[in-house]
């Protein structure tokens, strides 16, 4: 698949065929399974598994670009098993994606996609140590799901399906179904995102007050359409219906237990289409057998689906429905087309706008810092190889100098470029811009960040980019700042990312090929030296320049090669007598 912005590598994996090392488990699991090595699938497509059933537009969208495996209903070993197959994977709510799913696909995997909004079925924090982007489809299916909801709050206050049940069994028993009036109630919507004030407008077109908790919600969004913002107390306190339309993390598990139930309004109506565990379903049985909650309607339940002789299906104050919230034709055409194209997108190397476990970068402003993209990346692979061996980097601190305002610059590409740069040479291990972060972190090595606001026109995003590794020795002493930190600068010039300052020193050299730096008292003769060293050796130089401290002290030479040179010829090279000390730095 084509490349648009050449940024495949953000999402590539180079672990197809070797076996990384970063997480000892992994090697584990190698020594007990036979390895296979795969490739991207026929024709050079990638291969995407999809696991449930996803609508036609999508699995058409998706055979343009990918050899597509329809494969429902397998279990955890299947799914493991085909898994090392896949270059991306494609669920909905019913398919665990654990760490063994990640383990098994051997870096093979490098999206997940979720048609629909909860990962809470995704083991996201596993995705990401294997530099896996999840993607979800968080839009499409929002419409249904809020009118499911309201379905569910209007059937359970009617008794629609207790009703239904009992004249399906020749029975007519008007006084028993007698309902609820939803008008002037008072409705506490938790979770005013998507699917929450969705369900909030609508239920103030049914006349009733609504009110909603959620404290990263917007107070305008809320007041736009007459919603009052409460605390959680006085949500929970004052309600007569409180329908959940919350995430489930670790916050909102079991939100609704005992001791909330017990602060609850006498004769309360829960709805839940968000995620059953956020009700402890315990604690929601015994508060109806109490008589504090009166009915509830259930879309969704901790484990799905549930057991045959489940209390709360069974109880005659429940309507339930099997996880039907997002399930319209309309809906799941559309979840299906929007997570088709995050998916191909994806595999593109595009980033994509729903990433779940990677920063989201607008499309204008990568190809602005694509050519930094690049600068950052080799800063770090340079002067990580500065390092000596032995000496265990900690401390990075990257500076952006930049004119423009610091709130107009997103670096989170950039770090994790550097981090690339950085991690990629010195281990098998492949980082991308999910993970960077991660890798960084598990080895120990700090990364901070400075911003260095220049005066002037704001039109090139940076100015100059420093890498500086603190609390190691040098190969290359004049790679030291003052302070005694490696320092490199690299600068974009015209569109080429260049070297342009090592240590104290200024070069100038366009960051392809390799490079070998050399310092030297500066004299006249040793560019034409070292030239025809490199010459006699048919080693092509593209770049050469000397950055001086002063005319006829001390010099640093940085020369450009596009081969590598053999050791003979380094060692001819630190031979010559003007040579304090040199190093070959592969980019
Ligand atoms: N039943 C279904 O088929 C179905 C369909 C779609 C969505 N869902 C579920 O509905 C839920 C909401 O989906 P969405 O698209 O509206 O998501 P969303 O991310 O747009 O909204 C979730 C809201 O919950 C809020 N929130 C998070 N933690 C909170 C807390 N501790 N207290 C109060 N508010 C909190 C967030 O600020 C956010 O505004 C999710 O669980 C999703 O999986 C279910
Ligand atoms: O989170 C969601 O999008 C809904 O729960 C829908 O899940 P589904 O795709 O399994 O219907």
């Amino acid at each position: 698949m084509a490349t648009p912005l050449g940024l495949s590598s953000l999402f590539s994996s180079r672990i197809h065929t070797t076996t990384p090392s970063l997480f000892p488990i992994h090697r584990k699991e190698f020594n007990r399974r036979r390895i296979i090595l795969v490739t991207a699938g026929g024709g050079g497509k990638p291969t995407i598994l999809v696991a449930e059933k996803l609508g036609q537009a999508g699995i058409d969208l998706l055979k343009k670009h990918a050899n597509v495996d329809c494969s429902y209903d397998l279990s955890v070993e299947e799914l493991c098993t085909k898994i090392s197959l896949c270059d991306a994977l494609i669920v909905r709510s019913g398919t665990k994606v654990g760490r063994d799913v990640f383990e098994s696909s051997r870096g093979r995997l490098k999206v997940v996609g979720r048609a629909g909004v909860g990962i809470d079925n995704v083991d996201l924090a596993a995705a990401t140590e294997y530099g896996c982007l999840v993607v979800n489809a968080p839009t499409a299916n929002t419409v249904a799901a809020a009118e499911h909801g309201i379905a569910l709050l209007t059937a359970m206050a009617r008794n629609v399906a207790q009703a239904d049940a009992s004249i399906k069994a020749g029975k007519w028993m008007r006084s028993k179904y007698v309902g609820v009036s939803l008008v002037g109630k008072t409705l506490a919507v938790l979770g005013f995102g998507k699917v929450g004030s969705e369900v909030a407008r609508r239920a103030r077109g049914l006349g009733m007050h609504v009110i909603t908790h959620d404290p990263y919600a917007p107070a305008d969004r809320a007041r736009a359409i007459g919603v009052e913002l409460v605390s959680f107390e006085v949500a929970i306190s004052t309600a007569d219906f409180i329908s959940l339309h919350l995430p489930l993390t670790a916050a909102t598990s079991k939100m609704l237990n005992d001791e909330t139930f017990a602060r609850m309004k006498r004769g309360v109506r829960i709805v839940n289409v968000a995620r059953g565990g956020v009700i402890d379903e315990d604690a929601l049985l015994r508060a109806l057998d109490s008589g504090i909650v009166a009915q509830a309607a259930l879309d969704v339940f901790t484990v799905e689906p549930p057991v045959k002789d489940n209390k709360l299906v069974l109880h005659e104050s429940v309507t339930a429905t099997p996880h039907l919230g997002a399930s319209t034709m309309e809906a799941q055409e559309g979840v299906a087309v929007e997570i088709a194209e995050a998916v191909v997108g994806a595999l593109r190397g595009e980033l994509a706008a729903t990433a779940v476990n990677a920063p989201m970068v607008p499309p204008e402003v990568l190809r602005e810092l694509k050519p930094y993209v690049v600068l950052a990346e080799k800063l770090g692979r340079l002067a990580v190889q500065l390092v000596t061996g032995g000496s265990g980097v900690d401390a990075v601190k990257v500076t952006y100098a930049s004119s423009r305002s610091p709130d107009d610059l997103d670096t989170r590409l950039l770090r994790a470029m550097v981090i690339k740069g950085l991690i990629e040479p010195i281990s098998s291990v492949f980082i991308n811009l999910v993970n960077s972060d991660y890798v960084a972190k598990q080895r120990g090595v700090k990364i901070s960040e400075e911003r260095m606001v220049l005066d002037g026109s704001p039109e090139d995003p940076i100015e100059y980019i420093t890498v500086t590794i603190a609390n190691v020795e040098s190969r290359f002493a004049s790679a030291l700042s003052e302070s005694g930190e490696i320092k490199v600068e690299g600068r974009v010039k015209q569109g080429v990312p260049s070297l342009t300052k090592v240590g104290l020193f200024g070069v100038d050299v366009s960051l392809e090929g390799s490079v070998i730096l050399c310092r030297q008292v500066d004299q006249p003769g040793m560019i034409g030296k070292v030239g025809g060293i490199l010459g006699d050796e048919n080693v092509n130089v593209s770049f050469m320049s000397v950055g001086r401290i002063a005319p006829g002290k001390q010099a640093v030479m940085a020369i450009g090669v596009d081969e590598q040179p053999s050791k003979e010829t380094l060692k001819k090279i630190g031979d010559i007598s003007a040579i304090e000390e040199f190093v070959f730095l592969k980019l």
